[in-house]
């Protein structure tokens, strides 16, 4: 794949609809409009052209044309987009003239956005924001992406890297004017102070993981005896008829995923096998993967029927003791909260409670570390400079520790996508002077 090659692709969602947005980008857009729109367009103003094939001149459709030259589009590059009408043959009509064009293709997954980004439009850590905005199915998770969109993570680890590479070059600048191979006592302190702010505001960023379970969801898990209520359960939290019920103990086997919008948040609903010993193969597997994902959970509700528990609940990391069919028996002193899901007793209050576990799990989308990649990034610079202080103070050799302050600035910059220091050392050491 060339990356000068002009690419096309539909931007809008597939099957029919209203309008299509086609989105072209490369070297050749100008030329597409030249020879399929009747010309290339004022720059950023929207207007009406009749679509022709160029092939032979046959007119293809009425559309709203868009000219945004580079370097100021999206992707950097001359950018075209042409709103045509949604018809199925519409678009394959467009899209077959587009392809005929030579040196013009369809474009891959992600391919405009990795534009952008090699061009310097976006940095890492905003392309993940775009991609979580088009993910974000609640409100906190679209807040959380925005932020990210918007540079949040972007600028604190640009801000970290910055303080990193001043650090650095003090560093360097001992190896180089030190006879004796140590650093003046002014340097070291100034040294110690840039790389101890960084680390401490590090581990504040690593401190929750409020941001990823934002991005992914809060699992809850449902588990209990057979016939507790599970099933039932869950049907009246997704507010449809998800999973089967029945009296008939051992009903569930598989575990039965929901997703839900809980005041904003995204969480998992899972409704899990009852727990039991059984000489049933199947159902035996069914328990089995009950106890993994009570163990993996964020939160698990153990289910009491009023015959009440046969077996404790399995580990968890969080577990909330529900009495199910309140309808039936309201003295259970043991439990956190009675529900009945056929009269809907203490279901808004069972809501209200999860609300509040997820919120404050979870946030509002205020954490600045969304995602594992940059979890690691981070846990390894921070280890670096956690190292390269102590031997800094410790007296030890000058090149190691320089060592560990560039890895720590390597780990940071893989969050934007900026591992080369070397072109920001050359910038940071002409403003130095230092020991002449
Ligand atoms: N009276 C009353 N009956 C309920 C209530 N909730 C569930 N049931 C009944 O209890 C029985 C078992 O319900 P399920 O939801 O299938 O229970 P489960 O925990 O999923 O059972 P397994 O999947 O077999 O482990 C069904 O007959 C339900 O109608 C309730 O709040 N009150
Ligand atoms: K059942
Ligand atoms: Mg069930």
């Amino acid at each position: 794949m060339r990356s000068d090659d002009t690419i096309f692709a539909i931007a809008s969602g597939h099957g029919r609809a209203a309008v299509c947005l086609i989105r072209i980008s490369g070297p050749g857009s100008g030329l597409i409009l030249e020879r399929m729109a009747g010309g290339v367009p004022e720059p950023r103003r929207a207007v009406v052209r009749t679509l022709v094939d160029p092939a032979t001149g046959e007119p293809l459709d009425q559309a709203l044309v868009l000219w945004m030259p580079g370097p100021r589009s999206f992707t950097g590059e001359d950018q075209a987009e042409l709103h045509i009408h949604g018809g199925l043959a519409t678009r394959a009509a467009v899209l077959r003239a587009l392809g005929s064009l030579e040196g013009c293709r369809p474009a891959q997954a992600g391919e405009f956005t990795r534009r952008a980004f090699l061009n310097g439009r976006m940095d890492l850590s905003q392309v993940e924001g775009l991609a979580d905005i088009i993910d974000a199915e609640t409100e906190a998770q679209r807040r959380q992406a925005m932020r990210q969109l918007g540079g949040r993570l972007g600028n604190a680890a640009e801000g970290w890297r910055e303080r990193v590479l001043q650090a650095l070059a003090l560093l360097e600048a001992s190896l180089d004017f030190s006879d004796e191979g140590d650093v003046p006592e002014g340097l070291e302190a100034e040294i110690l102070r840039l790389t101890g702010e960084v680390e401490g505001e590090i581990a504040g960023a690593l401190a929750t993981r409020s941001g990823e379970r934002l991005r992914e969801g809060l699992t809850v898990v449902l588990a209990g005896p057979p016939n507790a209520g599970k099933s039932t359960l869950l049907n009246a939290l997704a507010r449809r008829d998800v999973a089967i019920v029945s009296p008939i103990a051992g009903t569930t086997r598989d575990a039965i995923e929901v997703h839900c919008d809980l005041g904003g948040l995204p969480v998992v609903i899972v409704d899990t096998a009852g727990l039991r010993e059984s000489a049933d193969l199947i159902e035996q597997e069914g328990v089995s993967r009950a106890r993994t994902r009570a163990q993996d959970a964020d939160l698990v509700l153990w289910l009491v029927p009023p015959e009440g528990e046969a077996s404790p609940p399995p580990p968890a990391r969080r577990l909330l003791k529900l009495g199910t069919k309140a309808d039936l028996n309201r003295n259970r002193p043991d439990c956190d909260l009675l529900i009945s899901a056929s009269t809907g007793e203490g279901m808004p209050e069972l809501v209200s409670r999860l609300e509040a576990e997820a919120a404050s799990l979870m946030g509002q989308g205020d954490a600045v570390i969304t995602r594992e990649r940059h979890r690691l990034a981070l846990g390894r610079a921070q280890e670096s400079l956690q190292r390269a202080r102590a031997m800094l103070t410790g007296k030890g050799p000058l090149e190691l520790t320089a060592e560990e302050v560039r890895l720590a600035a390597r780990a940071i910059g893989e969050i934007t996508g900026r591992v080369d220091v070397e072109d920001v050392l050359d910038r940071l050491f002409s403003s130095f002077c230092i020991g002449k």
